[in-house]
């Protein structure tokens, strides 16, 4: 065999487990077809979270108007789109090399199957012991007439000038996270829902006060909508739905989810079974149904969120499992995710939903977070956080506010190290910190 193990793709489920599965000793390919660190480096993560760094801080000078800051600044769409540039363009080459540098062979170009144990690219092929698939996902996009005048999240990301007016179909991470940064930047943005929940992952009151403070600063939410063409006309491009819905736009988002990239790679041909939709089933090891290929990441379908860290996760998962680490079954920790609208929205563990299913298993806890005087340093009256205890251990919690990110990073280490009351009495954080605020109401 070529390799003890080849990769397909290296996004965040490849290269974190390649690097140190090469440095253990094993014998690691890696096959990529574009750029190197995949969607979150290249198009997703750092590339939305640089574009959104001047909205976080406009909310919080904005806050802070007339109690100590005189005149706003202004944003600059064209000068932050240099920045990203600046920050992320060079990643791609940074993770290629660190992949040559940790001993993996980089190979470039579309992977696709000869047999069970041989991947083809172009005239060259490759064989390994075990192979894992690290394809990942791309943005769907609906299935209607005039749907190829719409774009997508890569697209967003690259935007040279901001729209006049931009709507967007789909009120889900990508939808909501983009319509903070649009509005911002003062683009007239619509969001278009099928549903009339968005961030159905998060807990709905919170959801709720991120939707009023986007309508307060313009946003329009159009919910229950089921659009049915779009066509382009000398006013742009019109969007029509049922009821006789007619809405006029400059620039259409499609965020309406993704879907996994499956396709060109002859997975049928080694009886490969995969669902186009939903993805690639594994059992509790990360193997799919052909023994010796794995699979991590967005390509899985699983229940787990499609995120970065659970992406990482999964790739040192294998790593423990392939060096003869570990040979139990994956076992997932409480999963911390975050919407990154302004505030914030984030989540770990139970949700209240689920809790408030079980009342004799579980029982909730409104902290009084509005109400801490760190918070008005900043002026920032509202926000909150719910608590999902079971007996007397933390295991869920949610929250909006400008630090959700550092509140709930700050959780996971007590719902997953089961701490009692009184280890979090033991904790000694700086102060004045976020965190020594919101671990005093635990
Ligand atoms: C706009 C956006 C924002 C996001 N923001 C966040 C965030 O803030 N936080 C967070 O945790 N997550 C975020 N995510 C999700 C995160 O990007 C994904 O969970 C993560 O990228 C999954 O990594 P992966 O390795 O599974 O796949 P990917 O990153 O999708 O990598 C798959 C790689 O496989 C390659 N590939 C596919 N098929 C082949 C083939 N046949 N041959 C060779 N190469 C192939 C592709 O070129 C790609 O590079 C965001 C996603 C998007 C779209
Ligand atoms: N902060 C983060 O961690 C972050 C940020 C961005 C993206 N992501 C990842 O990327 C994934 C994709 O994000 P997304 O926002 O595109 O997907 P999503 O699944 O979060 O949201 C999709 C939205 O589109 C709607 N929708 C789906 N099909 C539709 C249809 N046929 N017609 C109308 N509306 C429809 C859904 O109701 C939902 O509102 C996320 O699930 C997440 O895994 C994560």
């Amino acid at each position: 065999m070529d390799f003890d193990v080849l990769f397909v793709g290296s996004g965040q489920g490849a290269y974190n487990g390649a690097i140190p599965m090469s440095q253990a000793g094993l014998n690691v390919g890696l096959i990529e077809e574009g750029l190197f660190g995949g969607v979150c480096t290249n198009r997703g993560c750092n590339a939305k979270i640089t574009l959104d760094r001047p909205v976080e801080l406009m909310r919080q000078v904005q806050a802070l108007s007339g109690r100590g800051f005189d005149q706003m600044p202004t944003l600059n769409w064209h000068d932050l789109m240099l920045h990203k540039h600046e920050v992320i363009d060079g990643l791609s080459y940074g993770n290629e090399q660190k992949l040559v540098n940790g001993g993996v062979h980089v190979i470039k170009g579309h992977a696709h199957f000869v047999d069970a144990h041989t991947l083809a690219v172009g005239d060259q092929q490759y064989t390994a012991d075990k192979i894992v698939l690290v394809t990942g996902r791309h943005p769907h996009r609906l299935d209607i007439p005039g749907s190829d005048l719409f774009h997508d999240s890569t697209d967003f990301l690259v935007l040279e000038e901001m729209p006049k007016r931009m709507t967007i179909i789909g009120a889900g991470y990508v939808g909501m996270e983009f319509a903070t940064i649009a509005n911002a930047f003062g683009s007239d943005v619509t969001v278009i829902l099928r549903g009339n929940q968005p961030l159905r992952e998060f807990h709905a009151p919170y959801v709720d006060m991120v939707v009023a403070d986007l309508r307060e600063r313009g946003v329009k939410f159009q919910f229950n909508e089921t659009l049915l063409n779009a066509e382009e006309t000398e006013e742009g491009i019109v969007l029509h739905g049922a009821n006789g819905y007619r809405h006029t736009t400059d620039y259409v988002i499609d965020a309406t989810g993704r879907i996994p990239n499956t396709q060109n790679m002859d997975w049928d041909k080694i009886g490969l079974q995969y669902d186009p939709v939903k993805g690639l089933p594994v059992n509790d090891h990360l193997e799919t149904n052909v023994p010796g290929i794995y699979a991590t990441g967005d390509i899985l379908d699983k229940s787990q969120p499609k995120i970065t860290p659970v992406a990482i996760f999964e790739s040192l998962y294998l790593y423990h499992q392939f060096t003869g680490q570990s040979d139990a079954a994956i076992d997932y920790p409480a999963i911390a995710t975050v919407a990154f609208t302004s505030p914030r929205l984030a989540t770990v563990g139970v949700s209240v939903a689920e809790a408030q299913k079980d009342p004799d298993r579980y029982h909730i806890e409104t902290a009084d977070y509005n109400h801490d005087w760190f918070r008005q340093v900043g002026n920032e009256n509202w926000g909150g956080v719910t608590l999902v205890f079971k007996g007397d251990y933390l295991v869920g919690a949610t929250t909006i506010s400008n630090d959700a990110v550092d509140t709930i990073n700050g959780l996971v280490d007590v719902i997953e190290a089961k701490m009692t009351h009184a280890d979090v009495e033991r904790l000694i954080y700086l102060f004045p910190s976020t965190a020594h605020s919101y671990m005093r109401k635990l």
